[in-house]
């Protein structure tokens, strides 16, 4: 029987089979972020268990620093203990840390692409849920807990149990307004937070292939929000041609070799999936959430739903989401006015998020009681985005231009929507007080971002 891309790679990182259907893996990349980075770092240390392979461990501060423009580490003063710490347990085994203010800081999902540290083929662990994001290259990516962090620190390997295979396929072209974050938005609505439980996925199909290599990015992103620790694009030239060039990337006769290799990994024709699902493009409109769960999602020219009319099981989880999110159900969704417009966080911070939004509100203004921030994933995102005057295009129609950073994804860097606002927000979650205690929050793409902070109300982008 043919293997899929994720045994590929699982059986090639297999060091010894622990019985019980767990088995000790390799781990090829460890990634560390300010919250959990030096913490767990120390800890190791601590214990007597030093990074056994410093060279295959890299870190970037993002969750607790703030993005106001001209930001120091001082800008946000809880965050200062957190970088000190990863300052100080990253330089006594010289871990390489991509620090504030320096080329490759950055959201660490955004980072990790960004420098050609995800690779196809690898496995690649941090201590953050959406590190399913690097599936988008290729690579067997998930996030881990932190005894688990100090295990990998200390041995480099990790004791694992092989999950279920399930596969998306996506199938035609995406419809006009439609992107990755509508594709995997959709799909979660459609299964359910929980219908990922137990399962690695595989994203598949034309309208997959079709995607850039960060569009896979911000697909995989969200595999997390469906319960499944990892989720993969099968590697082609399309990842060939992102990876080429970047900085930790293989070079020269090693990238010829690579990429022999990698041109091996993808599932074979006659491998099976314990699961399959497919999603027929014709289906799939311009999204946005009206609840507090990714799987609270309908396209934006749908009424809010009605409790009544759903699943029995859900109709309390429903009501209480419609009363937080100050709802009324049957009402359009598009016209619900809108506070904040945030833009940005590991789903939609790249290069490519921010051109789409720009495409939208080039040449128009922020509605005036819109208050609509940009934060750009990276140090070198924002180099290259004002490079091209994307941050002209968003100044000017009265957007803020921050500084990289998560910010008011989690709001754990003290920047929030204030309570009982409306938010429209590029990001992964829309969990009750997820941006600011009392905050609504409402995910979208990047261009239906924009559009909701021209209209100044959730607008549908193919009106625009
Ligand atoms: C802080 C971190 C552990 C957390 C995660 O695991 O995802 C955060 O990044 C989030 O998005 O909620
Ligand atoms: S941007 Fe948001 S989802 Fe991504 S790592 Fe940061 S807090 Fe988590």
């Amino acid at each position: 029987m043919g293997k899929t891309l994720f045994d590929k790679i699982w059986d090639s990182h297999v060091i010894t089979d622990l019985g019980n259907g767990f088995v000790l893996l390799h781990i090829d990349r460890l990634l560390l972020h300010d919250m959990s980075g030096g913490k767990s770092l120390k800890e190791a240390i601590e214990k007597g268990y030093p990074p056994s392979q410093p060279r295959l461990i890299y870190g970037t501060p993002d969750h607790t620093m703030s993005t106001k423009p001209g930001r120091t580490e001082h800008t946000h003063p809880p965050g200062l203990p957190l970088i000190k710490s990863m300052r100080e347990t990253t330089s006594a085994y010289g871990i390489k840390l991509f620090d504030l203010g320096q080329d490759g800081q950055g959201i660490v999902h955004v980072m990790g692409p960004e420098q050609g540290l995800t690779l196809p083929g690898t496995t690649l662990v941090c201590g953050d849920s959406h590190t399913s994001t690097h599936g988008g290259l290729g690579a067997l990516a998930f996030g881990i807990g932190s005894s688990e962090l100090v295990h990998v620190i200390a041995t480099q390997t990790m004791v694992q149990r092989k999950p279920k295979r399930m596969r998306a396929s996506f199938e035609g072209k995406l419809l006009p307004g439609v992107t990755a974050k509508d594709m995997i938005l959709h799909l979660i609505g459609e299964l359910g937070t929980a219908a990922g439980t137990g399962f690695s996925v595989e994203y598949a199909g034309s309208a997959v292939r079709a995607l850039p290599a960060e569009a896979r990015l911000t697909l995989c992103n969200l595999t997390i929000e469906m319960g499944a620790r990892t989720g993969m694009v099968a590697p082609d030239d399309t990842t060939y041609e992102y990876l080429n060039g970047r900085d930790y990337a293989p070079k020269g006769a090693m990238w010829d070799r690579a990429v022999a290799h990698w041109r091996t990994l993808p599932s074979d024709p006659d491998a099976e999936f314990d699961r399959e699902h497919t999603i027929d493009m014709k289906n799939v409109a311009p999204q946005i959430t009206w609840g507090t769960s990714p799987e609270h999602v309908i396209a934006v020219d749908r009424a809010i739903p009605d409790p009544g009319t759903g699943p029995e099981e859900k109709r309390g989880a429903w009501e209480a989401a419609l009363k937080y999110q100050g709802l009324e159900p049957g009402k359009p969704i598009e016209g619900t006015k809108v506070d904040w417009v945030f833009i940005g966080s590991c789903t939609n911070s790249r290069l490519s998020d921010l051109r789409a939004a720009a495409e939208i509100v080039k040449g128009r203004h922020k509605a005036e009681h819109v208050t609509a921030w940009v934060v750009p994933g990276s140090v070198r995102i924002k180099s290259e985005a004002e490079a091209e005057g994307l941050d002209r295009v968003f100044t000017e129609a009265g957007f803020e231009w921050r500084e990289p950073g998560c910010s008011m994804c989690l709001a754990s860097n003290g920047e929030r929507v204030p309570p009982g606002q409306r938010s429209v927000s590029t990001s992964n979650r829309n969990f009750v007080g997820r941006q600011g205690p009392g905050a609504r929050t409402h995910l979208a793409s990047p261009a239906m971002a924009a559009a909701a902070a021209i209209k100044g109300a959730i607008a549908d982008v193919r009106k625009i």
